[in-house]
């Protein structure tokens, strides 16, 4: 579904430039559910806004569900927008309108865009769970039933990628456990692809895979272990094995070139030199420090 090499942005401001993002690299397959998470600054949004077509790429590249997004005309921007992505933000009124029932906050995008919409409406709102609260008013909503109604108006083109930036950033844990829980569900039956950027510790538990953005690189993955055994990992699973669920990768790109998570550097002795000796023993590749009777 989605394909980044080496992808770049750089934001010029008058007497300034910031490389937000310096040569990322990631692959999402069809259908996959996954998170990128990473400290404040490191590009999760500016990576998110490059998916989305809100923003455009200084350099790389970058395939969404076969489209090349560094080549798109406006005309392809638009479509690409309104048929393949779906967004979902941390602040809600940014799509929503307080004084309008749950069915017409989903109703009215479409409107706009000429569809048929009250059965649709419906459809998607049940879909996520409030079918019984669709006439109520936004404002009458908690703020995970204002998220559920984010989420059906997303879904509302049928689209094949749903970006989230903080989907529970405003919300309680409880709260914050069913939103995921819904977007665990939705992309189990209509195998749509979901990416969520987050800061959420708890959404380790809840997708396939975590992909940790440094520095505007990708530099690490934690997948889970047994893909699609989801169902067991449920809430009342021990801390311990949470941890024991997830195995931990370094991203290894295509010139061969490793990012090791600074800790193991850091616990390994390694933080003293900028060399590392690399030998293999026994069909192992084993690092050392450059003295290696220091390792
Ligand atoms: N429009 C912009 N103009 C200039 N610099 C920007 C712009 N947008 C983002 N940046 C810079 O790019 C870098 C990456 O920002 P980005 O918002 O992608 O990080 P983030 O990982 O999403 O952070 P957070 O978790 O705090 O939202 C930061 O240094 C940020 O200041």
């Amino acid at each position: 579904m989605i394909h980044c090499e080496g992808l770049v942005k750089i934001y010029k401001t008058a007497d300034l430039e910031v490389v937000a993002l310096q040569g990322l690299d990631l692959t999402v397959e069809d259908g996959e559910l996954m998170a990128i998470i990473g400290n404040s600054g490191s590009g999760k949004s500016t990576l998110l806004n490059m998916l989305g077509g809100l923003d455009k790429p200084s350099a790389g590249k970058l395939r969404v569900g076969g489209r090349d997004l560094l080549t798109f005309r406006e005309r392809e921007l638009v479509a690409y927008k309104r048929e393949l992505v779906g967004f979902v933000w941390q602040n809600n009124a940014r799509n929503l309108i307080p004084y309008l029932t749950a069915m017409e906050n989903v109703e009215l995008p479409m409107l706009l865009h000429g569809k048929r919409r009250r059965e649709r409406a419906r459809e998607l709102l049940e879909a996520v769970g409030l079918g019984g609260k669709m006439k109520n008013r936004l404002s009458e909503l908690s703020g995970g039933e204002q998220q559920r109604v984010a989420i059906a108006i997303a879904l509302s083109n049928r689209p094949r990628l749903l970006l989230a930036d903080e989907p529970t950033g405003s919300l309680d844990s409880r709260t914050s456990e069913q939103v995921l829980d819904l977007f665990r569900e939705l992309n189990r039956t209509t195998g749509i692809t979901i990416v969520i950027v987050t800061h959420d510790p708890l959404l380790a538990r809840k997708v396939d895979r975590v992909v940790q953005i440094r520095d505007g690189k990708t530099s690490a993955e934690i997948l889970r272990k047994g893909q699609g055994s989801g169902e067991q990992d449920g809430l009342e699973v021990a801390a311990e094995q949470q941890e024991d669920s997830h195995v931990e990768y370094a991203v290894l790109d295509k010139a061969g070139r490793l990012q090791i998570p600074a800790g193991y550097l850091e616990d390994g002795g390694f933080h003293r030199s900028n060399k590392v000796r690399v030998e293999v023993e026994d069909g192992k590749i084993v690092l050392y420090p450059p003295d290696k009777d220091s390792a």
